[in-house]
């Protein structure tokens, strides 16, 4: 198995001007509770997430609406290369005009993230077009979004919005050899969301039943 998530320690870097990644202290046996706890704050987009359809348009499904289905099933890992900050639509041409219905794709990103990494590999939005095109409903990436930093026009976002492809982003794809495998990612279940932070593996291929779905 392979994990391809990311390790969400305390000031784990966030978006600029998202909320920190924070675990406070809670209850300590130390000091005569019964039980130690913790108190977790962070924003729906930290570390491995998934973006649900409403985080880039308010009429678009919620987390809770998004069937778990998509998340889990085979999948095909990619080494891309941007050009000009975006991963074109022709990081595909070699790979076969059927895909499964997940991509993910391994744009270079290290395995932690010590700050922002605020120089990424969107995607351009005919590789999004291209991709559904040819069977995939969801789009994961290392980078923290598909769209740069700075876009305003999220057309990337706005691609996927338009084929129905899913997002996963800020996936830590450094130890997964290109190739395809079984997916298993699971955003936290909350229903009335954007998105969430997600456990995501991967096993080999034909691990889980229902074949190539
Ligand atoms: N927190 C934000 C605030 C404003 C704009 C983007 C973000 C993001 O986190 C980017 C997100 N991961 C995305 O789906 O592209
Ligand atoms: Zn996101
Ligand atoms: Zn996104």
């Amino acid at each position: 198995m392979i994990d391809i998530s990311r390790q969400l320690t305390p000031g784990h870097p966030n978006w600029p001007g998202d909320a920190p990644f924070r675990v406070e202290p809670g209850l300590r046996i130390a000091q005569g509770d019964s039980v130690n706890t913790g108190e977790l704050c962070t924003s729906t987009h930290t570390g491995t997430h998934v973006d649900a359809p409403w985080h880039y348009s308010d009429t678009g499904a919620r987390l809770g609406e998004v069937g778990l289905d998509v998340y889990l099933g085979r999948c095909r890992v990619v080494m891309v290369r941007a050009e000009g900050g975006l991963v074109p639509a022709s990081a595909l041409a070699g790979l076969p005009d059927s895909l499964p219905p997940r991509l993910l794709l391994h744009t270079g990103q290290p395995s932690h993230w010590t700050e922002f990494p605020e120089e990424f590999a969107a995607l351009d939005p005919a590789l999004i077009r291209e991709a559904a095109r040819r069977g995939v409903r969801l789009i994961g990436t290392d980078s923290p979004s598909v769209d740069p930093l700075t876009s305003k026009t999220l057309d990337a976002h706005r691609a996927c919005l338009e084929t129905g492809v899913l997002i996963l982003e800020g996936l830590n794809l450094s130890g997964a050899p290109d190739g395809e495998y079984d997916l298993i990612c699971l955003p936290l279940p909350l229903a009335e969301v954007d998105g969430a932070p997600a456990r995501a593996v991967l096993l080999p291929a034909g691990t889980l039943p229902g074949g190539e779905a």
